[in-house]
């Protein structure tokens, strides 16, 4: 059985953070907050990058190999007084000068983190890594996207942040979902023994404009399959289920939990839960009434179910979702119309 009932150890350190590096104040022009955002050119970090561009006394430098994501989602920062982009590979070492490090980096999408698993392992050791170290080195608070999937294929439903998860340490999916319990290893150990200031992340499905139209995950899968008149590709059973985060909600939630008090692991996402039936009856119902829903073979390990208990969210951020998957769908369909090129409905 696993363990569902321990805490998550003790957060708290008794060090006191690293000083900022004294090059942090050398530097001729200096915004009130210097941000790095790593994965920024993503799905996601790409809308946490224009919420923190509204607010003029942040700077953003954003780091990304482009692995699944692209200078396209920037291009209206590019080029901006307080926005840099560096072509990076975070299983690398950077150096630059910051004071908060939303750290992202890392493929979201089953398809892309299988293509290349080592990599992937890397990416979120290695990288995680890599950021904690300059988090150390100039004092910075940093935050990680972990992920619902260190719950694995979960036993408790729906899960807290407390549940120890059930996950197969050798399986396909291992290289992110262990990779990401690496990382948030790594987060409370940096804390614990070095003082970082850290927040973490329990990301459950998220979905909105600007996903990649053929990123295999199944929101954008179905929106792109109804737009294109071929057939909804439900794999089976077709019962099991995801609670969809709409990406406002998510950005809104990741910034709460980096200004607030709480190290976390802390969940946030949509306790809305759909199974896929129910979301490819949606999509169908809002985008192509005549289109086919087909069912099709599943990949290994996939989660049975996923849904998240946000009280924590709620009573340490203030924080809860606002945007119902209804809603959210159509602002979706309306981007993806418009990269396909299709008219407008
Ligand atoms: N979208 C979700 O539903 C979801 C759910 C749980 C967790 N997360 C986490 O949130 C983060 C962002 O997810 P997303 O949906 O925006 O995914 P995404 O794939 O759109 O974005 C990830 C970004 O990281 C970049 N990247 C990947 N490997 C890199 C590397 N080695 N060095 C530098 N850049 C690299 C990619 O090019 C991309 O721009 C990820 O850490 C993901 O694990 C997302
Ligand atoms: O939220 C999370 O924590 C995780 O959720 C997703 O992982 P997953 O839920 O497996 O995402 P999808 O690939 O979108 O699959 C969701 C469900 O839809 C099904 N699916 C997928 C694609 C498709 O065409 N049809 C279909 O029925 C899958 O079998 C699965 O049951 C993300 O891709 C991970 O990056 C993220 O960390």
């Amino acid at each position: 059985m696993p363990s569902n009932n321990a805490s998550n150890g003790s957060p708290h350190t008794t060090k006191p953070a690293p000083t900022p590096s004294p090059l942090r104040a050398s530097k001729f022009f200096q915004s009130n907050m210097r941000i790095l955002v790593t994965g920024g050119a993503g799905f996601i970090g790409s809308h946490l990058v224009d919420k923190l561009m509204e607010n003029e006394k942040n700077e953003v430098i954003v780091v990304d190999n482009y692995f699944t994501g692209s200078k396209d989602n920037l291009r209206k920062w590019i080029g901006h007084p307080r926005f840099e982009l560096i072509r990076h590979d975070v299983t690398e070492t950077l150096l630059v000068e910051v004071d908060q490090i939303y750290h992202l980096a890392c493929p979201a999408s089953p398809v892309f983190y299988k293509h290349n698993p080592v990599k992937t392992i890397k990416t979120n050791v290695m990288g995680t890594l890599n950021m904690l170290g300059l988090a150390k080195r100039v004092g910075a608070r940093i935050l990680l996207t972990s992920t619902s999937e260190v719950y694995g294929d979960p036993l408790v439903h729906p899960q807290p942040e407390s549940y120890w998860g059930n996950v197969n340490p050798i399986g396909v999916r291992s290289c992110y979902d262990e990779g990401k319990r690496v990382a948030e290893t790594l987060m409370f150990d940096y804390h614990r023994q070095h003082g970082i200031e850290i927040r973490i992340a329990r990301i459950f499905n998220t979905y909105g404009p600007r996903m990649n139209i053929d990123d295999g995950r199944v929101v954008s899968n179905f929106i792109a399959q109804a737009l294109r008149d071929e057939p909804l590709t439900v794999q089976a059973p077709g019962t099991q289920t995801r609670s969809f985060c709409y990406v406002s909600d998510m950005v809104d939630g990741l910034m709460r939990l980096m200004e607030g008090k709480h190290t976390g692991p802390i969940n946030i996402g949509n306790p809305g839960e759909f199974t896929m039936l129910e979301l490819a009856e949606t999509v169908k119902e809002i985008v192509n009434p005549k289109v086919e829903i087909k069912m099709v073979e599943n990949t290994p390990d996939d989660p049975r179910q996923r849904k998240p208990i946000i009280s924590q969210a709620n009573e340490s951020l203030g924080w809860e979702p606002k945007v119902k998957l209804r809603d959210g769908l159509p602002h979706m369909v309306e981007d993806f119309r418009q990269r396909l090129g299709l008219p407008k409905n």
